[in-house]
């Protein structure tokens, strides 16, 4: 339940949250590839995948059984892979070209598709892997557990591509729906919503950099903001961990 499971872990430097999110996301994947023979991993776009860098250096390149692995977007523009907007092509590059992931294994989302079918197509990628238990169902929720999400938030607070007063933050009952007018460009996405990001088992929030610090001010700390910001609906089945530098913790 939301706040129950919540942690806060404070760096000084952005280099050492990318330290320490490189040891908890590699000792997250030897729990679940011990206890259920698989690792499902949900990746955000953004500032999160050079944050992950340290991961794709030793010890961690040699000793994570990448060949477990299995992952995800929480969001994705509708751009062709290559373009340079496509979170696809920013964690291919950034971080997946590094490691032995197969390639089976990493589940882009269609690029030929319009926003409303490639969604559609997600969701139903998404509910095949379920019912081959590859990916896990809440038994709170019924909504798929992913093991691990690794989540970053825009300055004004947004997360995947829920952004705040869109009426995309309420949605309840699909897995994976589009937004067609993004006021982040570019306009047409596609994201994971709320109710299948919070059955995660656990997720993680990634926030570096003074231009957020009121955004995590308002999600975490006592600040007077009217609206309520999608980060601060933000829970996890198991445990949400917030990961800051000092600038982006420097409000709290
Ligand atoms: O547009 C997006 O923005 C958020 C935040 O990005 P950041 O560069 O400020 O960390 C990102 O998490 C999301 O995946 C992406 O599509």
């Amino acid at each position: 339940m939301a706040g129950q499971n919540k942690k806060i872990e404070k760096f000084e430097t952005e280099e050492e949250v990318a330290v320490r999110l490189a040891k908890y996301t590699a000792d997250l994947s030897a729990k679940f590839v011990k206890e259920r023979g698989a690792f499902t991993v949900v990746l955000s776009g953004g500032s999160l995948i050079d944050a992950l860098r340290k991961l794709a250096e030793a010890p961690y390149k040699d000793s994570v059984d990448w060949s477990k692995w299995h992952v995800f977007w929480v969001d994705e523009r509708v751009v062709k892979r290559d373009h340079v907007d496509s979170n696809y092509k920013l964690a291919l590059d950034g971080f997946l070209c590094k490691v032995p992931i197969p390639l089976g294994q990493v589940y882009g989302i269609n690029d030929a598709l319009s926003a409303e079918a490639a969604a559609d197509d997600y969701e139903t990628c998404l509910k095949h892997l379920v019912q081959r238990n590859v990916i896990a169902t809440s038994k709170t929720t019924g909504f798929p557990k992913f093991d691990l999400m690794l989540l970053g938030m825009g300055p004004d607070g947004h997360l995947a591509s829920l952004f705040p007063g869109h009426p995309l933050v309420n949605e309840k009952n699909k897995w994976v729906t589009c937004i067609k007018d993004s006021p982040k460009p570019p306009p047409e996405r596609i994201t994971f919503t709320f109710p299948v990001i919070n059955s995660a088992a656990y997720n993680a929030m990634v926030v570096t950099g003074e231009g957020k610090a009121s955004a995590v001010c308002t999600a975490l700390g006592n600040s007077q903001h009217s609206e309520t910001l999608p980060a601060q609906l933000l829970s996890a089945e198991d445990e949400l961990t917030w990961f800051l530098d000092k600038s982006a913790a420097s409000n709290l």
